[in-house]
Parts: C-alpha cells; sequence; structure tokens
C-alpha cells in the first residue's frame, strides 16, 4: 500500500527558532549574518575617503544605499523571517515541496538563501519570460550586484548569464529542458527550484520527469519546488514523499471583492469598474486580467480615450499599458517603470502573463473577470485551438496576490462568489493533457528518452495523444520507421522554435532560399507587426499595400522586414507606416541568432536575389516543407477544407489574398467569431506530391472529401496513385 503523506503527516510547519546549520563550513550567510549581530563584520577599507564600511561578501565591495532600502524590506518577508528552518530542511531531503502565500518572498529569497547557505549552483525555473527576467533584475538590486555575473537570466533568444560567474540563474522552464541536451544530468548546478509548480506547463512536467531519474543518479543534487497554489499531496507523492514545508504569512492584505450578480459583458464591466476607481479611490495603480491581444489592444483604446475625455475632471490621467507575451521583452518591462507622467495612475492591462510570480510595484487594484485563453488539443481531429474559457480558482488566488506585495490592496472579481465557489474548477488541467505532443517527444527523444510510455510524467497524457505524436515526426523526418530520432530530427530539435517553422529553415537551402526562411522565421517568432487602429483603419489598410506580395502572406511579411531593414529600423518610418516598430526590432535580434545558428550547423545562407522572378515561389515551397500538414483546398463560396481534419474554414481578415487560390498552406488555424486560418500563402498542388514525405501518399487517406481532392490534384498535376517512392 503507497502512503500517500497528508497535509499533517508531512508537513513541516516552518518556526522562526534558531538552530544551527547542519553544515559546518563558514558559509556567506554566516557572513552575512554576522554584519547585523556581531560588533566586527567584514569591512571594507575606506573608500574615496570615507569611513570604512560592510562590506558585500560577493563583491568585496561597499554595499550602496539601495542595498539598504531594499535589505530592509526584504528582511519583513515571511521566508526571510524562517530562513534557517528553510535551508536546514533542504539540505536535509534531496525534494522538498515548499507551499507559501503569494508574496511572501519565495521565488526572489529561497534561492538567493540557499546559495548563501553554501548551495554552488542554483537553477530556478520560471513559467514565463518576463518574471525570469524581472525577478533575476529585482534579485541582482537586493544583493547589490550586477545582472548577468553572480545572478543571470536565460530567456528564449536572450542569456544574460556568465558560463563562470552566474551561480544563481533564473531560466525559463523551456530553456532548462534544453541545457539539458547539451548535459543530460543537469550537472553544473547542485540544486534546482522548479517554481510555480501549479502551473503544470509543459515544460515543467517534462523537466518533473526528467529530475525524478536525475535525482537517482546525482546523490548530491537537491531539488525544491515551489508555489503558493500547488496540489500538494499529488506532489509529495509524485517525489517519493516530499516533505512539505509551509510558511505561512503575507506583507500585506488584500481584500476581495467580488461581484453581487452575474455580470453578462465583462469588457463593459472592466471598464466601468476602472473608471469607478480612478473616480472614487485613493492613489493606487490597477492591473486588469484579459484573455489576449485584441481584447487588451482594444481595452487600451477604450480606455485611453477614457482618460483623454476626463483627464481635466479627474485631475490624474492614466497611463494603461498592455502587457501579453506576444510583445517585445522591453516593451514588456515598461509596466515596472515609474508612471509617466509621475502623477498618473498606471492602468496594465494583462494576459495571464502577469498572473504568477511578478512584482509590479504600486499595483493596489486587481480585476479579475475570470477568463482566460486555454490551449485545446484534439488528437482525434489533431486540431490544436485556443480558446476563452473560466479560469481555476487557484488561477483566481494567484491573479489577487498580484496586489497586497507591496501594499495593501483590493482585488475585484467580476463575477459572484457562489460562481467562484461552483462553477470554477479547483486547479486548471495541466498543459500535457490538453497539448499537441510533437515538440514534447522530440525534446524526450533528444535527451535519450526512448521508451515514451513509461516515462515518468507526473499525469501521463493519453497514449493516443503520444501515438499522433510520433505519427507527424515521422512524416516531418524527425524519426524513422524504427522512432529512432533522425540526423533531420536531431537538428530540428537544436532550434528553439517550433518544429515546423525548424523544418522550413532546415529544407530551405534545398529551394535556394534559406535567406528568406530565416527573415520569416523570425517574423512568424513575433507579434503581429501591422497595426491597425480602429479611427484609422482605411489608412492604415492602404499603407499594408504597398508591402503586399498578392498570393502570400509570408511574403509579405518578409518584405515588410526587408523594407524596414531598407530604412535603416527607422522609428518615424514605422509610425509612418502603421507598422510596430519594436516586434521589428526584436525580428531583428532573432534574425541575427537562427542565421548564426545556421552557419553553425553548417547550412547553406542562400537567396535567388531580390529581382529574380521565382524569389516567392521558393519561399512558399519552403513554407509547405514545414507546413504540409497545413494546407487546405477550396470548396465552395468563402469556405476553405482542411486535408488534415476536414474542417471548413475561412481566410482570415487579415490575409492579403483576395483570389480564390484552389490550394493554400497556412500558418495557423484560430477559432474566434468563426474558424479561420491566418497567415496564408497559395501553393501549387504538384508541389505536395513533390515533398520528401509520405503524408500525401494517397493510400493514407480514408475515403473522404480530402482524399477526392488530392486524387483530383494528382490526376490534375499527371502525379501517380501514391506518391510514395
Ligand atoms: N520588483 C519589485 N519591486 C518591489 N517589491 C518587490 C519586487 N519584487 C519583489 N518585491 C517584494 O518582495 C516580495 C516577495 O516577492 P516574491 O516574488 O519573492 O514572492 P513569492 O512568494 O514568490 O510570490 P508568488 O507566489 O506570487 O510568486 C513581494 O511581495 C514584494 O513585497
Amino acid at each position: 500500500m503507497t502512503h500517500v503523506p497528508s497535509e499533517d503527516s508531512h508537513k513541516i510547519q516552518v518556526s522562526t527558532a534558531k538552530s544551527p546549520p547542519p553544515n559546518s563550513k563558514r558559509t556567506i550567510a554566516h557572513e552575512l549574518e554576522s554584519m547585523e549581530t556581531s560588533a566586527r563584520p567584514s569591512r571594507c577599507r575606506e573608500t574615496n575617503g570615507g569611513p570604512a564600511g560592510p562590506c558585500n561578501p560577493w563583491t568585496g565591495k561597499p554595499f550602496s544605499s539601495l542595498y539598504y532600502q531594499l535589505e530592509e524590506k526584504r528582511r519583513a518577508l515571511p521566508v526571510f523571517q524562517e530562513r534557517e528552518r528553510i535551508v536546514e530542511i533542504v539540505k536535509r531531503n534531496r525534494v522538498v515541496v515548499l507551499q507559501g502565500e503569494t508574496g511572501s518572498g519565495k521565488t526572489t529569497q529561497v534561492p538567493r538563501l540557499l546559495l548563501e547557505a553554501g548551495f554552488q549552483r542554483i537553477a530556478c525555473t520560471q513559467p514565463r519570460r518576463i518574471a525570469a527576467v524581472s525577478v533575476a533584475t529585482r534579485v541582482a538590486h537586493e544583493m547589490d550586484v550586477r545582472l548577468g555575473e553572480l545572478v543571470g537570466y536565460t530567456i528564449r533568444f536572450e542569456d544574460v548569464s556568465h558560463p563562470k560567474l552566474t551561480r544563481l540563474k533564473y531560466v525559463t522552464d523551456g530553456m532548462l529542458l534544453r541545457e539539458a541536451f547539451q548535459d543530460d544530468r543537469l550537472s553544473r548546478y547542485d540544486c534546482i527550484i522548479l517554481d510555480e509548480a501549479h502551473e503544470r506547463t509543459l515544460s515543467t512536467d517534462v523537466l518533473m520527469g526528467l529530475l525524478k531519474g536525475i535525482l537517482k543518479q546525482r546523490p548530491e543534487l537537491h531539488m525544491v519546488v515551489m508555489s503558493a497554489t500547488l496540489e500538494r499531496d499529488h506532489f509529495c507523492t509524485y517525489f517519493d514523499h516530499a516533505p512539505l514545508l509551509n510558511v505561512s504569512g503575507r506583507m500585506h492584505p488584500v481584500d476581495i471583492r467580488f461581484a453581487e450578480r452575474p455580470v453578462f459583458d465583462y469588457l463593459f464591466a472592466v471598464e466601468q469598474q476602472v473608471r469607478q476607481i480612478h473616480e472614487n479611490e485613493p492613489a493606487g495603480d490597477v492591473l486588469i486580467f484579459l484573455t489576449g491581444e485584441e481584447e487588451i489592444e482594444d481595452m487600451c483604446s477604450r480606455l485611453r480615450h477614457y482618460s483623454r475625455a476626463t483627464a481635466r475632471k479627474h485631475g490624474a490621467p492614466l497611463q494603461v499599458l498592455p502587457l501579453y507575451s506576444a510583445l517585445p521583452m522591453s516593451v514588456q518591462e515598461r509596466v515596472f517603470e515609474p508612471p509617466r507622467p509621475p502623477e498618473a495612475r498606471k492602468v496594465i492591462v494583462a494576459t495571464n502573463v502577469a498572473e504568477t510570480s511578478i512584482t509590479i510595484d504600486g499595483i493596489t487594484y486587481v480585476i479579475d473577470p475570470g477568463f482566460a485563453k486555454v490551449k485545446i488539443y484534439n488528437p482525434s481531429t489533431r486540431v490544436e485551438s485556443l480558446l476563452v474559457s473560466p479560469i481555476s480558482q487557484d488561477s483566481a488566488r494567484q491573479r489577487a496576490g498580484r496586489a497586497g506585495r507591496t501594499r495593501p490592496g483590493i482585488c475585484y472579481r467580476l463575477y459572484t462568489e457562489e460562481a467562484f465557489r461552483t462553477e470554477l474548477p479547483a486547479r486548471s488541467h495541466p498543459e500535457i493533457l490538453r497539448s499537441n505532443l510533437c515538440n514534447v517527444v522530440l525534446t524526450l527523444k533528444k535527451l535519450g528518452i526512448h521508451d515514451l510510455i513509461h516515462f515518468d510524467f507526473m499525469d501521463p497524457p493519453a497514449p493516443d495523444t503520444m501515438i499522433r505524436a510520433l505519427e507527424m515526426l515521422f512524416y516531418l523526418g524527425a524519426v524513422d520507421e524504427e522512432v529512432e530520432l533522425t540526423q533531420l530530427g536531431r537538428q530540428m530539435a537544436e532550434f528553439p522554435l517550433d518544429i515546423q517553422i525548424a523544418r522550413m529553415l532546415l529544407e530551405s537551402p534545398r529551394h535556394g532560399s534559406s535567406n528568406e526562411a530565416i527573415t520569416l522565421a523570425a517574423m512568424l517568432s513575433v507579434p503581429n507587426v501591422f497595426l491597425r487602429p480602429r479611427q484609422q483603419a482605411d489608412e492604415a489598410d492602404a499603407r499594408k499595400q504597398r508591402f503586399v506580395v498578392s498570393d502570400s502572406d509570408h511574403a509579405t511579411l518578409v518584405r515588410v522586414f526587408e523594407a524596414f531593414m531598407d530604412h535603416g529600423c527607422d522609428r518615424q518610418w514605422c509610425a509612418e507606416n502603421y507598422l510596430n516598430d519594436r516586434a521589428l526590432m526584436h525580428a531583428v535580434n532573432i534574425r541575427r541568432q537562427l542565421e548564426l545558428m545556421m552557419q553553425r550547423m553548417g547550412l547553406r545562407i542562400c537567396s535567388p536575389g531580390r529581382r529574380a522572378p521565382d524569389r516567392w515561389i521558393r519561399l512558399r515551397r519552403c513554407v509547405l516543407e514545414g507546413f504540409f500538414s497545413q494546407t487546405a483546398f477550396w470548396m465552395r463560396r468563402r469556405d476553405y477544407l482542411t486535408i488534415r481534419d476536414e474542417q471548413l474554414v475561412g481566410l482570415h481578415p487579415s490575409s492579403v489574398i483576395r483570389h480564390r487560390p484552389s490550394w493554400v498552406v497556412f500558418h495557423e488555424f484560430v477559432l474566434t467569431t468563426g474558424s479561420y486560418i491566418r497567415t496564408v500563402s497559395q501553393i501549387e498542388p504538384k508541389w505536395l506530391f513533390e515533398l520528401p514525405t509520405k503524408y500525401y501518399d494517397l493510400l493514407e487517406y480514408k475515403e473522404g472529401a480530402s482524399r477526392r481532392a488530392l486524387e483530383l490534384a494528382a490526376r490534375l498535376t499527371g502525379q501517380r496513385r501514391s506518391a510514395a517512392p
């Protein structure tokens, strides 16, 4: 019989009682401790003629004045209060599950305390890039060290860490997994902290399974799993009855206010709530949670309009800032800056990227309508889509926890208390149970894990989803018939990109167009570059026409990028052309890194030249190399039928394609007011049969509309019945 640790049996209540650390070596912690207690702390020599002062043990330099301000605040945090116990328990156990209120100091304090206690190299994972960057910055400030040296971070396309100097690294869970490609025992680290484990992202779940195996091979490795809202019994049991450490207490109270009756138009309700706060409540910034980019940008313009219209009446204006993951990091980071003008009330309109980990100083009011976009994968139709769904109770707690961090706060939940209890699920469904697993399976294969069925997932995905993923990897050429990783598959896994984009890049030299393909890959990795303000939509559309390649949204993106480069990356030019200059700058950076990766892999960087008549044909063929499973043929009136799952879809209104090509390849399927395919290019049906994949082998298709369309295409283009060699 397995013993399931109950909250009481394994919970180690942290107390503030002092006990000697188990490790008797003198550590930085002792050094710091001595500064507050001993009469003779380490002191720096006199500097610039001034008196000798306490010395930062990490840098050997005197502390700055900012250090003292931050030090006072951090010493008040519940986690700091209970530091000795935390360190002791982590040292005594291989795995510890640590639960503590939002804002109690887990993310900023625990890694540092462990470093000071003698751990040599610590990785602390974050599910989101913005959290990794902002927390690393905060901890570097608190320790009074330069970011990128002792404390650093690594996120996709951005590494602010030093291979030797960095001893505490905040890293996105996806990037730590990639580190395991090079070092499959993660032997650089003697302590790995999985933060915000309740989010159960794909990468966190894979990392947990991987680390369980590594722990058996590396007796010196320690691990901490942290969150404010995790399912503790499930985690403790999974990690072989790991002890649970509960840190109680929070910094400031958060007053939760539910709606009195159900809200039917939550966007209207959000706007009303902001007005109510701005007109009646004391100073303090506002954080609003919405579901996606479009909704956020729309709300931002509504609120800006309100602010302009009422600025005189209410004195202080609003400074409205969007926050979602598709925005370049430099734009996301603006939410942490003081308001502009200084008297303004900051209103941040965010997706759930702002839900966990981050602290935005000044946030006093949180508005939570209770919805988020959730990824749903249907293995039988093989369609992954984002659907607006109610959030979980845990998410609601995390959202409320963004207030009350630097001052008391209020969280307005735009749903009733009854709905919270009865309609919101207790916790979110793990991502691994609702995703296409192609990238996960490729990652596991690359890590040398062959027995996928017995991989120790906390919640194993359905076998059907695994099989679909393997099947797709086979068509993509990433695995062979024996399900062994191919050379191509190994290279695909190297790119920090979606597997289809990676394949497009790898095949692009064969079409003599890798130069264009790299640009396209970069443009597909940044948010939409076309701005379309509601009041100037016609003007914006007219400007877009300058870049249009009429049969391809993909080629249009490449053209925009090239025009941006030709104009010296000029912001003014972007404004005149309704283009998002920051997204384009981000694409420039990503492009540079992808080109370097291609060169390192020995892949040819080539282009047919800007004037070549077949330039865009080559690019469209490259797109098809990666996205061959995302094609559709024209059925009737405005509808296309997708080959893979026979769904009727329309061309997204943003597409530049105005004629009705009979076959198209598309980048994504979106479900909004209807089913659409977005970022689309015309293709020739005969290209389908020339691809080096068995995907279009007609024998693979059951009788149905897709098969009939393919048969017709094969007949018209003079192909054999089966395209398989
Ligand atoms: N950038 C910042 N500016 C101001 N205060 C900050 C900042 N970062 C952290 N803090 C302070 O440190 C506290 C602890 O933050 P930390 O992120 O470590 O908490 P946490 O327990 O990990 O929270 P969560 O579970 O929400 O991630 C915050 O409540 C806040 O008081």
